[in-house]
This record gives structure tokens, C-alpha cells and sequence, in this order.
């Protein structure tokens, strides 16, 4: 019996050794393959070619993945680094032995070629770096085949004890970093405990900023800031830990202040959303059993047609914490790990106690209930297993007539005007979202300042103010003199052109009749 223990434990010993053979192998092969694909996009042909040559057959079998490259990975580490430390690593260090020019240098001779001299002397330098970092690797054991590889084709130089230096840091540095990080994780244990106040420091804000104090009003409004809690530890997984903190980044911290009344039109959307989420907050015990409040609704429609408005209106009315995630930050930035971000961002949303989860436990009676407010310009686009969870669809259409003209009249009324047609102008503005209409409006706007600002220019000459500006009352006085006329809003609707529904709306119409819910 104990033979046969001896023997199987010498067999795990023995395959566990195995595997982390063939793993080293695998990083090492991956890390020149990556090292030739960025060799290769940043125009190094000729090493690249030259490390291809020398790396042989396997070499040549394999090449990077497509969400993956030096440049990422090296950021992707920056990030890691900078929310457990607190800083930015530090991945190079000037060389001892290098001048003042080396920068430029380098800068020069990664656009030319390296002159003989030059490289003869720089090879010179790194066989005798080789050799030092060869005799303390055979005295620490370690292998440097592959590396060395890569630091004679790449010229750059990784040294070792105190004088080396280059693109990347030696092993003596890793080690160095290491045992740092390792002193640093201890004293650090206490900030990093997500249940600690006072953590991560990214995402945290000082308790006093909790109630913003009151300003004047001219000064940008008060804006009820809100204390987020540190993030989960995501069970020690530091991805998803990294991950979280991208959309932390995203969530709204300030209330948006945006009412009700701010929202132009738009009544059924509201009417959903109220129905949604700000009753069953106010009265969740009408809002049992059956009457459980919607999970999730789409808005959809043109662009610049106020869904945005709407979820901060929603977010500024029940105090909810706002996630604003756009595809682009789940697309772009994690290419591939889209499936990661979402699961994060409801783990995340989940565990929101303070701000998200009271309130919606009033929505859920207990349970961990998330409602997800999504929008959309192309929701024929939408997967249908995603649509059916988006149990109410409503359609944010372009303006109407009337809804123009309260816009017109919203933006227009802060304005030193003639008597404007703005009834024509909203008849003249059909097609035009409300985000046209603003800028329509801001256009118009501007024509006045446009002829100020050649008046106040004069007269900064003839006063003899070169450089300095002309008295306040002066402005004023000179804003009131000229205000928007009807030929200025007329020439501002022929300048601004509709962003909106591209021709779409048809379209719109038709997916709301077979898809749409309200
Ligand atoms: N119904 C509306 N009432 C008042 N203002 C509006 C309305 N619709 C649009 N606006 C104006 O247009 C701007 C842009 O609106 P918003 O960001 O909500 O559009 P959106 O529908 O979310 O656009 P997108 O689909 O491109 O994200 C708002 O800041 C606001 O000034």
C-alpha cells in the first residue's frame, strides 16, 4: 500500500512538473511570437525577419491572437498596477552608461537604421550584459535561452544588478519588484479589504462630499454626490477586480439633475418609466406578486431624441445610481471579454448596498433585483433572447410640431431676442431632434456674439486695452444692443442640418408595431 502511494505521489510530482514545463515552454514561445507581431506593426522589418529565421519552424506555425498584443498587454498591466498600487509601474529605467541624447537617439534611429559603429558598440554592450546576467542566472538556475533571443534581436538591453536597464526590466528587477510587491501586498492587505472604508482609493470619495454644500447660483449646481462603496474582492479574481473598476468609472456619482418637466413630450416613456421604477419605490407594496415591477425597458429610436435625458431624469428622481455603459467601453476596451464586463457590471450592481440595492429592495421585495434601462438607435439590431428580457420597448420618436416649439421656446427664452417666429420655425424644423433644435438654437444664438466680438475687438484697440478686456457692464450693455433677429434664426435653421432619424423613420414605426411594448 505504501509502495503504491509512494509511486502515485511520485507520478503527480512528475506530471505537475511536466505541465509546468510545457507551460514555460508555451510563454516563451507566445512572448516571441508577440514580440514579432509588434516588431513586424512597428516597422522592424528586418529583425523581425531575422528572429523569425532563428526561431525556426515553430515559430513561423503561429501567430498573435486577435484580442491580444504587446501594446495591450502592457497597458492591461499598467491598469492592474496602478489600482493595487496606487501608481504606475515602472517598466524601464534610464542606463547607466547611456547619454543625455539617448532618447532622441533612439527616437532617430528607430525612424533610420543604426550605424555600424553604433550597433557594433551596442552589441558589444549587450554581450557583456549577457554574460553578467548569464552568471547570475546559472547561479540562481534559471534558463535564459529564449530571452536572450529576444534581447539580441530587439537591441535592447536587459540587465543585470544595478547597471542594466532598456524596454524591459531584467529578471533581478522582477525579482526585486516582486519581493517589493510582496512587502507592499502586507502592508497594503488592510487598504485593499473591499469592506474597508478608506480602500481603493480610486472609487471612493471623502465622506464629506456626500452632501455637496450649497452654491451660488450662477456657479454650477449643487449636485448631490454620492459615496460609493469600495468594490468587492470578486472572490480574489483581480480581472474582474480591474474590470469592476472600469465601470465604476462609468457610474454617475453626481445626480444628474434632470426633472421631469426638462423631458419635452415624450408622455408614454415617462408614463412606463414612473410605472417602472419611481412608484414601486414610493409605494412597493402595490407592486406584488403579479404587479412585480418591470426588469427591464428599451428605449429606442432616432439619435438626440432624449433617451439619455430620460434615464437621468429616472436616476435624478429616485436617487437610483446611474451606470451609464456604452457598447464602446464594453466593446472597445476589452475586446473579446464583453461576456466578463456584463457579468462584473451585475455582480457590481448587485452588490451597490448603499446607494442601488435599499432602493431597489423596495423594487424587489428582498431579492437582488437590478432594473436595466437600455437604449438603442438600431433595435432591429438586438438579440431577440436580450429583447424578450427588455419586457417594455417604447419608441422615442423625433419631435413633433409642438414639441419643437416648447423646445424653441425653452432654449430661446434665456436669450436677448427680437420678436422671433418660433411657430414658423418649429413648422420649418420638421425632421430636426431635439438635439437639432438645441443646436439650432445655440447656432442663432452665436450669430449675435459673432458681431460682438468685432465690435469688442475695436474697441479694445481704441480703448487701449491690448490684452485686456472691456468692462462687464460694457458687454452687457453691448449684448442687449444687439439681439437675435429673425434673420439670424432663419440663417441658423438653413446652416444646421438634421442629425436625426436618417430616413429611418418608417422603419421605426414598423419595428414599433411588431415589436414594441408600452
Ligand atoms: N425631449 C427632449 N426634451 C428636452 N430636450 C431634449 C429632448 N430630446 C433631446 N433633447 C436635447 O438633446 C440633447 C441630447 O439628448 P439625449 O442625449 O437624451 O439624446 P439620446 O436620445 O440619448 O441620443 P443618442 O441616441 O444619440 O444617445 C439633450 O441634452 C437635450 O438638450
Amino acid at each position: 500500500m505504501a509502495g503504491t502511494a509512494t509511486l502515485m505521489a511520485l507520478k503527480a510530482s512528475n506530471q505537475a512538473q511536466q505541465s509546468e514545463e510545457t507551460s514555460k515552454q508555451e510563454r516563451s514561445r507566445d512572448t516571441l511570437v508577440l514580440v514579432m507581431d509588434y516588431l513586424t506593426s512597428n516597422g522592424y522589418s528586418n529583425t523581425a525577419s531575422s528572429l523569425k529565421a532563428e526561431g525556426g519552424a515553430t515559430l513561423s506555425r503561429y501567430e498573435g491572437a486577435d484580442n491580444v498584443d504587446l501594446h495591450t498587454i502592457f497597458h492591461d498591466f499598467e491598469e492592474y498596477y496602478q489600482i493595487k498600487f496606487g501608481r504606475k509601474p515602472k517598466l524601464t529605467r534610464r542606463s547607466m552608461d547611456g547619454d543625455d541624447d539617448d532618447d532622441t537617439k533612439f527616437a532617430r534611429s528607430s525612424l533610420s537604421k543604426h550605424s555600424d559603429a553604433r550597433r557594433r558598440k551596442s552589441e558589444l554592450e549587450m554581450q557583456k550584459r549577457k554574460e553578467v546576467r548569464e552568471k547570475a542566472r546559472k547561479r540562481s538556475g534559471v534558463d535564459s535561452g529564449v530571452l536572450g533571443t529576444i534581447e539580441r534581436k530587439l537591441g535592447v538591453s536587459v540587465g543585470g544588478g544595478g547597471g542594466g536597464g532598456g524596454l524591459v526590466g531584467s529578471r533581478d528587477d522582477m525579482s526585486i519588484t516582486a519581493s517589493q510587491v510582496g512587502k507592499e501586498k502586507k502592508d497594503k492587505d488592510k487598504e485593499d479589504d473591499p469592506f474597508q472604508v478608506g480602500g481603493s482609493a480610486m472609487q471612493l470619495k471623502p465622506a464629506q462630499e456626500k452632501h455637496a454644500a450649497p452654491v451660488s447660483h450662477d456657479e454650477t449646481p449643487v449636485m448631490n454626490v454620492r459615496l460609493l462603496k469600495p468594490l468587492p474582492n470578486f472572490g480574489g479574481d483581480i480581472e474582474l477586480r480591474a474590470l469592476g473598476e472600469t465601470i465604476q468609472r462609468d457610474i454617475l456619482q453626481t445626480s444628474p439633475d434632470v426633472k421631469w418637466e426638462d423631458v419635452i413630450d415624450l408622455d408614454e416613456a415617462k408614463r412606463l418609466l414612473k410605472e417602472a421604477v419611481v412608484m414601486p419605490i414610493k409605494y412597493p407594496q402595490l407592486f406584488t406578486g403579479l404587479l412585480s415591477p418591470w426588469c427591464g425597458i428599451l428605449l429606442y429610436g432616432p439619435p438626440g431624441t432624449g433617451k439619455t435625458m430620460l434615464a437621468k431624469a429616472v436616476a435624478s428622481e429616485c436617487n437610483t445610481t446611474f451606470f451609464n455603459i456604452s457598447a464602446s467601453s464594453i466593446v472597445s476596451k476589452y475586446r473579446g471579454d464583453s461576456e466578463k464586463l456584463i457579468r462584473v457590471l451585475f455582480e457590481l450592481a448587485r452588490r451597490m448596498k448603499t446607494e442601488l440595492l435599499i432602493q431597489m429592495d423596495g423594487l424587489s421585495r428582498g431579492t437582488e433585483h437590478v432594473f436595466v434601462l437600455a437604449a438603442s438607435n438600431l433595435p432591429w439590431d438586438l438579440d431577440s433572447a436580450l429583447l424578450r428580457r427588455l419586457e417594455k420597448r417604447v419608441l422615442v420618436p423625433l419631435p413633433e410640431k409642438a414639441a419643437r416649439l416648447k423646445m424653441l421656446e425653452m432654449h430661446m427664452g434665456g436669450q436677448t431676442c427680437d420678436d422671433l417666429d418660433l411657430d414658423g420655425c418649429a413648422a420649418s424644423s420638421e425632421g430636426f431632434s431635439g438635439a437639432d433644435i438645441k443646436l439650432l438654437c445655440k447656432e442663432a444664438a452665436m450669430r449675435p456674439v459673432r458681431r460682438l466680438l468685432g465690435k469688442l475687438e475695436r474697441m479694445e484697440s481704441t480703448e487701449g486695452l491690448e490684452g485686456g478686456v472691456v468692462e462687464e457692464a460694457k458687454v452687457r450693455e453691448l449684448v442687449e444692443g444687439n439681439p437675435v433677429t429673425q434673420d439670424d434664426l432663419d440663417k441658423a435653421i438653413a446652416v444646421t442640418n438634421k442629425s436625426g432619424g436618417g430616413g429611418l423613420e418608417k422603419k421605426y414605426e414598423a419595428w414599433a408595431k411588431a415589436y414594441g411594448s408600452t
